[in-house]
């Protein structure tokens, strides 16, 4: 019925047109006119049937508990970019009753479905996780920057590339890092020192010494370069990712345009911000190449893996080609270093705010640890693992502020999630930041900073102990910062022994406090950020060497 009357419009009105159009080559013929009128009113009844009758007339998921308060046009989406990343998202998990997904819309009114409950979290994470990718669009955003490796690729390749790199990542192999941890570790807290002079002390942006400390560990422990980033600012690597990993607000135009644009288009548009990214990512392509190059070198003169990066085991699977290389590379190079360099920067947040907890973490430290000065003294998987608080303070860091706060998902073809009827192309949110501080999954404390739920009493027994170890959450999907399943964060392991060397360190040398008392409120912190979030401004503390160890 519909499809006749726009035949008969475009008809008509094509008729018409023709008939009173101008004379001459300007007229168009009757079906030119026809044509483009028909294609007006498929344009126009689609915007209408899309915006505003599909999503709240038809859709299969209109009877999910849905969000409210969302723009006529711009679905919630507005709300989403201008908040603070993934509060809207704790919030809704927080208060809008639900059995696992909660609708909202994103610009255009797309609906997209929140994840909340574990049963949910497994089926999109876990069982079904193949059937949810990452969308296109959002692959080549962080392509630019991330590369096309493990992370950014799907299904059976996916599972390859995963295959093969997982070496890298197994235990036995990520504790023989910890002296690498450590020296770095060391190294930054040397250079800190002597920025805090005679007086010992001194004011620091906590973020800008983490991001350098944990580029030269990626470096070092992942691929066998020292960039000597802690040394070293203005080097091109540092000022390449400090441009990239800027937290700036969300360009709200580019945003929309991505609803509307394919992404190949947006990415060649002439601007500024376009060039400098292609620019960054030039940089760090070349940097991978050489590196590739010099490592491929060194195993065939010393016929075989001398060293034990994630490079070295890459080449040595013999399953990557040296383009695909490069891609990985770029991965763990931006993956391994933002994200405990954030997680690190949090950390430093919350002490500066809990002396207390700041110093009955810095007891520890100083009486299981040997001092940051010792140039010889080495530390193992081991002395970490014997630190109770040092591994709460970062466990409860990284659920209190998770890193990365939210990731999307589309799913690949029709499928379901309890039950409930997903078509292809629908997208998901899956957001640690919310499941993270569910009190249905953390109890009623669940929005304190609180390390002690890590923490199992003295002779407790084993079903108290095995709770502590999860920080009192029954369910395995309520700590979400590192994900779960075969998508889950190849580097969890390398990652946690990283921060708690980083942390350890630097709690074990400095006192902190923050610059900015108001800060103290961490509402009145502006935190922003693409895949992790961290404060906008950077975060400005004092240190001061505590002497006597
Ligand atoms: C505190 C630090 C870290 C946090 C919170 C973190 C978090 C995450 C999360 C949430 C994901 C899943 C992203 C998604 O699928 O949307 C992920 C994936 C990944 N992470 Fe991490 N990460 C951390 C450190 C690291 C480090 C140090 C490395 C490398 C040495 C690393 C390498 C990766 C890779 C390669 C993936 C992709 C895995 C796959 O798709 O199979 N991450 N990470």
């Amino acid at each position: 019925m519909a499809l006749k009357l726009m035949l008969a419009t475009a008809v008509l009105g094509g008729a018409g047109w023709t008939y009173l159009g101008q004379d001459g080559s300007s007229r168009p013929s009757f079906a030119q006119a026809a044509a483009v009128l028909l294609l007006a009113q498929v344009f126009v009844y689609h915007g209408i049937w899309s915006l505003f009758v599909y999503p709240f007339w038809f859709s299969p998921l209109r009877h999910l508990p849905t969000a409210s308060g969302g723009h006529w046009l711009l679905g919630h989406g507005k709300k989403i970019l201008a908040a603070k990343p993934a509060v809207l998202f704790r919030e809704w998990a927080l208060n809008i009753p639900n059995d696992g997904l909660i609708r909202y819309y994103w610009l255009l009114n797309r609906e997209r479905l929140l994840i909340t409950s574990p049963k949910a979290l497994a089926e999109v994470l876990v069982t079904n996780n193949y059937a949810f990718q990452k969308p296109e669009n959002v692959r080549s955003m962080l392509g630019r920057v991330l590369g096309y490796g493990v992370l950014l690729a799907e299904g059976d390749e996916h599972k390859r590339q995963r295959r093969n790199l997982m070496p890298a990542f197994a235990f036995r192999h990520i504790k023989d890092l910890y002296p690498v941890f450590w020296d770095k570790a060391r190294e930054v807290v040397q250079a800190m020192t002597t920025e805090c002079g005679k007086l010992g002390e001194a004011e620091f942006e906590a973020g800008e010494w983490a991001s350098r400390v944990t580029l030269d560990i990626i470096g070092v422990a992942g691929l066998g370069r020292d960039f000597h980033a802690i040394q070293d600012d203005n080097s091109d690597i540092v000022q390449t990712y400090k441009f990239l990993f800027k937290p700036r607000p969300p360009a709200k135009f580019l945003v929309f345009l991505a609803t509307l644009v394919p992404t190949w288009l947006l990415q060649r548009l002439p601007l500024e911000r376009n060039r400098a990214i292609d620019g960054a990512s030039q940089k760090i392509k070349s940097v991978c190449r050489d590196l590739i190059r010099e490592k491929r070198e060194k195993m065939m003169a010393h016929k075989g893996r001398t060293d034990v990066d994630i490079l070295s085991v890459a080449i040595e699977s013999g399953q990557f080609t040296d383009e695909n290389l490069v891609d990985q590379l770029m991965t763990f190079l931006a993956a391994g270093h933002e994200t405990t360099s954030t997680a690190l920067t949090w950390a430093i947040y919350e002490l500066a705010r809990s002396p207390e907890m700041q110093t009955r973490l810095r007891n520890e430290i100083r009486e299981k640890l040997p001092s940051t000065d010792d140039a010889d003294a080495k530390i193992t998987s081991l002395d970490i693992d014997h630190m109770p608080y040092l591994n709460a303070v970062c466990n409860e860091s990284l659920r209190f502020f998770s890193p990365v706060p939210m990731t999307i998902r589309e799913a690949a073809h029709d499928t379901t999630i309890q039950g409930v009827p997903v078509k292809k192309g629908t997208r998901l949110t899956i957001s640690p930041y919310a499941v993270n501080a569910d009190p249905k999954l953390w109890g009623s404390d669940a929005s304190q900073f609180n390390p002690d739920r890590w923490i199992s009493a003295e002779g407790a027994s084993d079903e108290s102990n095995k709770r502590a170890a999860s920080g009192g959450a029954e369910s395995n999907y309520a700590f979400l910062s590192f994900l779960h399943g075969p998508r889950s964060c190849i580097g969890m392991g390398f990652a946690k022994g990283e921060f708690a060397c980083l942390l350890a360190a630097w709690i074990g040398r400095f006192e902190f406090e923050l610059v900015n008392k108001e800060e103290m409120d961490l509402d009145k912190i502006d935190i922003r950020g693409g895949v992790t979030a961290k404060p906008a401004n950077g975060l400005y503390v004092k240190a001061k060497v505590v002497p006597g160890y």
